[in-house]
Parts: structure tokens; C-alpha cells; sequence
């Protein structure tokens, strides 16, 4: 092999090896692509669950801390599961007061997500759609803690009235 050809040889080799070398950089950069959004969600997924109980605990406790509403909603729901337990109510009855006193305690906590979610977007300056979310996460407060008060009476009042007439 003359010199003319072992010049010829070396620019081929290191054509092939710089062609490898760009394809080994795109191999990486596609699988990165596909591996990247995989890692984003698995980082959320690989959270232990008691961790996980943990931030939802977490979560109630500051509702409970900062929300005046919320410990009276918390105080009126146990004294309607401690009527029930001297009333002796039925499974049916505990069914209906489970769910009135649950719903309150989760309809609460979303209220609470809004009014903090809107403090955050706002930085407490007034804000017409602020207005609009917060009245009407306070309208579904409302509105559970009346059918909470009704399903309270139709099951209490009765069982009330006749223990106060026996
Ligand atoms: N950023 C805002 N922009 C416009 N109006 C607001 C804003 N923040 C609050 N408001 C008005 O004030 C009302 C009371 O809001 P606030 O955040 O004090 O909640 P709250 O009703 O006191 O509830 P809680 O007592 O559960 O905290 C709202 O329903 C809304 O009408």
C-alpha cells in the first residue's frame, strides 16, 4: 500500500468513526428523550406510600390549624357520631350521618385548596375571578353543611322527641 492509499485508508476510518460517534450522540439524546419523562414520573411514583399518608395527614392538620371553620365542622361532626352512639342508631342511620359529616370535612378542605389557591395566583390583591372562585367554593360549603343539617334532623329529631317523651 502506497502512502496515497494509507491517507486514503486513515480519512475513511476517521469518516466511519466521527459517522459512530454522531450516531452513539443522537442513540443518547433519543433514549434521554424517552427515559427523561419516564424518571419525571417515576420520581412522584417511588414515594413510599407512608410517606405519602403522611403529606395527606400533613395536609388536614394545617386545614384543621389555619381553618376556624374547619375545627367547628370537626367539633359538630363528633357530636353527631357521639348522639349516635347514645341514640343507638341503626346501620343504615350511621351510613347517612358518615357520609353528611365526611362530606362537610372534604368539601371544607376544598374550599380551603381555592382560597389558598387563589391568595397564591392573587398575592391577596383583589381579583374579580378571585371573588367568583372563593364565593363559590363558600357556596358548596354551604350547601353540603344544609344537607348535613337535614339529614341530621330526619335521623336525630325523632329519636330526640321520643326520648324526651319517654
Ligand atoms: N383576592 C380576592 N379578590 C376578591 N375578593 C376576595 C379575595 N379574597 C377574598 N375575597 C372575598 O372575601 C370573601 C372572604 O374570603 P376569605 O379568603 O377571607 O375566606 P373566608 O370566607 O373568610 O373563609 P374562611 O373563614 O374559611 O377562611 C370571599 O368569599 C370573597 O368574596
Amino acid at each position: 500500500m502506497d502512502s496515497k492509499d494509507k491517507k486514503e485508508k486513515v480519512a475513511k476510518t476517521d469518516e466511519m468513526d466521527k459517522t459512530e460517534k454522531i450516531d452513539e450522540t443522537e442513540k443518547a439524546v433519543r433514549v434521554d428523550k424517552i427515559e427523561e419523562p419516564k424518571k419525571m414520573e417515576n420520581r412522584g411514583k417511588n414515594k413510599h406510600f407512608i410517606t405519602s399518608l403522611e403529606f395527606a395527614f400533613k395536609g388536614i392538620q394545617t386545614v384543621f390549624e389555619e381553618e376556624r371553620n374547619m375545627r367547628k365542622h370537626v367539633l359538630l361532626g363528633g357530636l353527631a357520631m357521639l348522639a349516635g352512639v347514645i341514640l343507638g342508631l341503626d346501620r343504615l342511620e350511621w351510613l347517612w350521618i358518615f357520609l353528611a359529616v365526611f362530606l362537610v370535612w372534604i368539601v371544607e378542605i376544598i374550599n380551603t385548596v381555592f382560597e389558598n389557591v387563589v391568595d397564591m395566583c392573587t398575592e391577596c390583591h383583589y381579583n374579580a375571578i378571585g371573588k367568583k372562585i372563593k364565593d363559590m367554593a363558600a357556596g358548596a360549603v354551604l350547601l353540603t353543611s344544609i344537607f348535613a343539617v337535614i339529614v341530621g334532623l330526619i335521623i336525630f329529631l325523632p329519636k330526640i322527641l321520643e326520648f324526651l317523651g319517654a
